[in-house]
């Protein structure tokens, strides 16, 4: 290893060890006084808010802490690294309150579920659901503080559930999260990889790893389930009575199930991504880097969706996504799930809904909210 001060001390093995037993106290001390103010924070929206409406969380502070560490990093750790790090110590001092109860798109060990600790981090509590809207029903009635749903793959496109559930529901979008899919094949511990007859996964799953499937599984079943997260525990079943039954599913699930990984990342595109909302009662403050999401309902008449789009043009705001879907109220008719960036606050974005207003028959702002940092 180089040494650039070998004058003053030499890197022996005990001393660097005593060296990171101090950096670690020091850490540690550092870590509780930041809980300490934390809290006090927590005191000081309580002493505004009053007991009942008071919201410790704040995603878009959050969002700034997090980009403002990536900013700052010299390494050699990299930014992502530590952001990852700072957001469990977040996570960790917000939990000192009272943990946050987040429903999911469940069982335990799904995509969903680890996109919800990306954004959250670990010291929730979790809540799997078994669909999308009981997600939305979750935190409708106040049983969950937040949600996790995802609305589009990069492979597979937009989760339609999701999008057709935000119609009817008040919640707020209050973030987002990207989640890189990584696939893994996987069984139980005691199972020979010789012997594997099927190979369990979600249907979309199955999919997205069907070429890897074909070269090196073309003579195995492949069996669709309702979930990843089921395929595992379906393994782990089978190789507990000796049956040899590999899944597909990715790290939490192996994790929980107490799998091993035959063969790591057998997704076909390897950067097969899933985008997840979170969703809440909040109406979230800018950050300084948002997106907004709208749901608009055209007129049905020539040029209706042109005149929309002509807003965003005409006010330079840069549109990131634009989803049809049909009307349930008319026959033919459409409504459109747009993503822009901005906050719909800031003057710009304000201008384009105003006349999104004047131009379509209803506009509802789904949410403004701070673009995934992680
Ligand atoms: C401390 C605060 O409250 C919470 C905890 C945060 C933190 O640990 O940095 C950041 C935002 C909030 O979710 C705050 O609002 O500043």
């Amino acid at each position: 290893m180089s040494n650039s001060n070998k004058q003053s001390v030499p890197d022996t093995l005990p001393l660097l060890r005593d060296r990171i037993d101090s950096i670690d106290s020091q850490i540690q001390s550092l870590i509780n006084e930041r809980a300490r103010c934390a809290q006090k924070v927590a005191d000081v929206k309580l002493a505004e808010q009053g007991d009942e409406a008071v919201v410790f969380y704040r995603p878009e502070r959050e969002a700034q802490v997090l980009r403002r560490v990536m900013e700052r990093n010299e390494g050699p750790l990299g930014n992502e690294e530590m952001a990852k790090i700072f957001r469990q110590v977040m996570s960790s001092c917000l939990a000192l309150e009272k943990p946050m109860r987040i429903a999911f798109l469940g069982p335990e060990g799904t995509f969903t579920q680890q996109a919800a600790i990306k954004h959250f981090g670990k010291s929730v509590i979790s809540a799997p659901m078994a669909a999308i809207d009981e997600v939305f029903r979750e935190v409708e009635s106040g049983a969950a503080n937040y949600g996790v749903v995802p609305v589009e793959n990069s492979t597979e496109g937009v989760v339609n559930h999701t999008l057709d559930t935000f119609r009817d529901s008040r919640l707020k979008i209050c973030g987002e999260v990207e989640e890189r899919i990584h696939h893994h094949l996987l069984v139980s511990p005691n199972i020979n990889a010789d012997d594997v007859t099927h190979i369990y996964s979600h249907q979309q799953s199955l999919a997205q790893c069907r070429a890897w499937l074909d070269r090196y599984w073309p003579h195995v079943e492949r069996v669709a389930v309702s979930s990843n997260a089921e395929a595992a525990r379906l393994a782990a079943d089978a190789g507990r009575s000796g049956r040899a039954v590999a899944a597909i599913a990715g790290d939490v699930a192996c994790e929980l199930y107490g799998l091993i990984t035959l063969s790591a990342n057998i997704e076909d595109h390897p950067d097969n991504t899933t985008r997840f909302l979170i969703v809440g009662n909040q109406e979230v403050p800018a950050s300084g880097k948002d997106k907004t999401s709208l749901l608009v309902s055209a007129k049905n008449e020539p040029g209706a969706l042109y005149r929309l789009l002509e807003a965003f043009e005409r006010h330079k705001v840069d549109m990131t996504r634009l989803e049809t879907r049909p009307s349930l109220m008319s026959r033919w008719g459409y409504i459109f799930y747009i993503d822009f960036l901005g906050h719909h606050s800031d003057e710009q974005s304000a201008a384009v809904i105003n006349e999104l207003c004047e131009r379509a028959s209803e506009v509802k702002v789904l949410g403004s909210y701070p673009i995934a940092v992680l």
